[in-house]
C-alpha cells in the first residue's frame, strides 16, 4: 500500500503537482495516463524520494524507497560498468545474493558487455531485470513498454501480472492504452498535475472510446490547409 495525501510540487514558480491524494492498494496495478508534461514522472520521482514535495507519503513497509523498484523511462548507466556488474550493484544494495545469474537473464542480455553501450530497449530490460531481482514490494514503471521489442513486451505483461499475484503494488505510466488495458486494475488520469479521473477495469472500454472521441475533435485537417 502507498498512500499519498495532498502532494504538491513546484519547480520555481511552476506548480507541477496539485494536491495529489490517492491510496494505492497492494496486489493492484495502477496505470497513470496524461498528456506530455502532465506531471507523471514528477509524481513518480516524488514517490521515490528523488524530489522533495509537500504533503504526506506513507507505505506499509517503511522506508518506501528501500522497498521500491523504480524503472525510469530512460535508464542511465555509468560507463565501464557491465550489465552483470550493474545487477550485482543493485542486488547487493538490498543484501540479495544472486545465484545463477546467467539462468535468470530472461531477456538474454549480453551481461559481460558495458551497459552504457546497450541499445535503448536493452537498457530498459537490464534496469527491469535488476529491479526484479532486487525483489521489491513496490514497483514504479515509467513507460516500461517504450522501446522494447514485441517478445519482451509480452514477457513484461506477464511479469506485471505475476507481481500483482504476489501482492505487490505497481504503478505504470504509458501512452499506449492497450498495454494498460492488459495489465491494470485501475487507470488514473493526471491533468495538469491533478488526478482528474479514476477509471476501474470494467469501464476501460468506455474510457477508451471517450478519449478517442475527445482527441479526434481536434482538427487534424488543419495540417493540410
Ligand atoms: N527538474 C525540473 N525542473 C523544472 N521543471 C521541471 C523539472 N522536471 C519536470 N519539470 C516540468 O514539470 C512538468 C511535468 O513534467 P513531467 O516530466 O513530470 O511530465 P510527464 O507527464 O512525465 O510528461 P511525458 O509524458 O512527456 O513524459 C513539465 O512542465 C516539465 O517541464
Amino acid at each position: 500500500m502507498i498512500e499519498l495525501a495532498n502532494i504538491n510540487k513546484s519547480f520555481g514558480q511552476h506548480q507541477v503537482l496539485h494536491e495529489v491524494t490517492y491510496l494505492f492498494d497492494s496486489g493492484k496495478v495502477y496505470g497513470i495516463v496524461g498528456e506530455n508534461g502532465a506531471g507523471k514522472t514528477t509524481l513518480f520521482r516524488c514517490i521515490a524520494g528523488l524530489e522533495t514535495a509537500s504533503g504526506s507519503l506513507k507505505s506499509d513497509l517503511e522506508p518506501l524507497k528501500n522497498n521500491l523498484g523504480y524503472l525510469t523511462s530512460d535508464p542511465y548507466f555509468l560507463s565501464k560498468l557491465t550489465g552483470e556488474e550493474y545487477i550485482y550493484l543493485l542486488t547487493d544494495a538490498r543484501g540479495k545474493q544472486i545465484k545463477n545469474l546467467s539462468e535468470r537473464n530472461i531477456f538474454e542480455l549480453p551481461l559481460k558487455e558495458y551497459a552504457s553501450a546497450y541499445s535503448t530497449g536493452m537498457k530498459k530490460k537490464l534496469a527491469l531485470t535488476a529491479t526484479l531481482l532486487q525483489d521489491n514490494n513496490y514497483y514504479i514503471l515509467d513507460e516500461p513498454f517504450n522501446g522494447i521489442d514485441l517478445q519482451s513486451s509480452i514477457i513484461l505483461t506477464e511479469i506485471i501480472l505475476r507481481l500483482k499475484a504476489m501482492s505487490k503494488t505497481i504503478l505504470i505510466s504509458s501512452h499506449i492504452f492497450s498495454t494498460l488495458k492488459d495489465t491494470c486494475d485501475e487507470i488514473l488520469v493526471l491533468e495538469n498535475g491533478r488526478i482528474s479521473k479514476s477509471v476501474k477495469k470494467e469501464q476501460f472500454g468506455d474510457f477508451e472510446e471517450e478519449m478517442k472521441e475527445k482527441i479526434l475533435q481536434k482538427d487534424i485537417d488543419k495540417l493540410w490547409l
